[in-house]
């Protein structure tokens, strides 16, 4: 197996499950999504990724090995508090990030260079970090997690607080590294951005991965909906359907759900027998929605 696997992961915080048997694994040349609602273990499972942070039981592999101090040395992260020095200025604290991480002085002057042009900071290089706005300290962020060149990319809510501007400069960046081959993951509660971009998703809750897939795959696996416009239907036209619930109604349209034994050309001839039908089509939930049920799913069980 190539990539990072997360493989079993548990952890507690004295009483706190933080993460239970939490298990995954991101390819490499693959945009992993990871969501799920606040405190699901996302921040939890990126840092023992890291090595930052001890495991109760499991093992994070990369390429198949056991990660060790060294293998960290080509992780990329960024991490959620964020970590730069504020009084350091931009390109001295990028070069000096990448000479920790074994590059020799010139590299890494040349690599701090790249990535400011890069993320849009060249202007900025000789400015102390605080003094930059939030949304260009997040860029001089990433720019630290990549100055090193890494194998691997684990960046917790890389796009939280970013313009619009910003968010596409990051999303080009990752996946360019990710069209490199490195194995690229992220947290993120921005489920759009998310539907868009990642090859694959992971929804966390509770410490646990409850679903992982395509978007597309995850989208199949949820419940079929169906929208019919029945201009002539009485409300309550398709009350009673077994299996039918109906979500709501706008205008002339129906937004129907069919669980366990609905039958969708029972629908169809109830609609029919209340006159014409404009539109009768299947859809699937999008990822917030999928996400939606996931989380309702945990208040009922909690
Ligand atoms: N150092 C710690 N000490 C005690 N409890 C902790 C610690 N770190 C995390 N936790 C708990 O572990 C659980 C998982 O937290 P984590 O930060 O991993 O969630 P998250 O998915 O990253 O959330 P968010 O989306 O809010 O960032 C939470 O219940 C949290 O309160």
């Amino acid at each position: 197996m190539t990539g990072l696997e997360i493989d079993g992961i548990s952890k507690r915080f004295g009483d706190v499950v933080a993460l239970h048997e939490m298990t995954f694994d991101v390819r490499p040349g693959e945009l992993f999504g990871f969501v799920g609602s606040n405190g699901a273990g996302k921040t939890t499972t990126m840092r023992i990724a890291l090595g930052v942070l001890s495991a109760d039981a499991g093992e994070v592999r990369y390429d198949g090995a056991p990660v060790t101090h060294e293998t960290r040395r080509h992780i990329g992260y960024m991490p959620e508090e964020r970590g730069l020095y504020p009084k350091m200025k931009v390109a001295e604290q990028l070069t000096y990030l990448a000479r920790l991480h074994g590059m020799p002085a010139a590299d890494a002057r040349a690599s701090a260079g790249k990535w400011t042009e890069r993320l849009g900071v060249a202007a900025r290089r000789d400015d102390e970090v605080q003094k930059l706005s939030l949304g260009n300290q997040q860029r001089v962020q990433l720019a630290a997690a990549l100055v090193h060149e890494p194998r691997i990319l684990v960046l917790d809510e890389p796009f939280s607080g970013l313009d619009p501007v910003a968010v596409d400069v990051m999303s080009q960046v990752l996946k360019e590294k990710a069209a490199e081959g490195v194995p690229v993951v992220f947290s993120s509660h921005q489920l759009d951005l998310v539907e868009r971009l990642c090859d694959r998703v992971g929804i966390v809750r509770s410490g646990r991965m409850v679903a992982v897939g395509t978007v597309a795959e995850l989208r199949a696996g949820g419940a079929l909906r169906l929208r019919v416009d029945v201009p002539d239907a009485g409300d309550g036209w398709a009350d009673g359907l077994p299996g039918v619930k109906v979500l709501g109604r706008t205008g002339s349209v129906t937004e129907l759900e069919l669980g366990e034994g609905a039958d969708d050309q029972a629908v169809l001839k109830a609609a029919l027998a209340t006159g014409p039908v404009r539109e009768f089509a299947r859809e699937q939930p999008s990822l917030t929605e999928l996400f939606r049920s996931v989380v309702t799913h945990e208040e009922v069980a909690a």
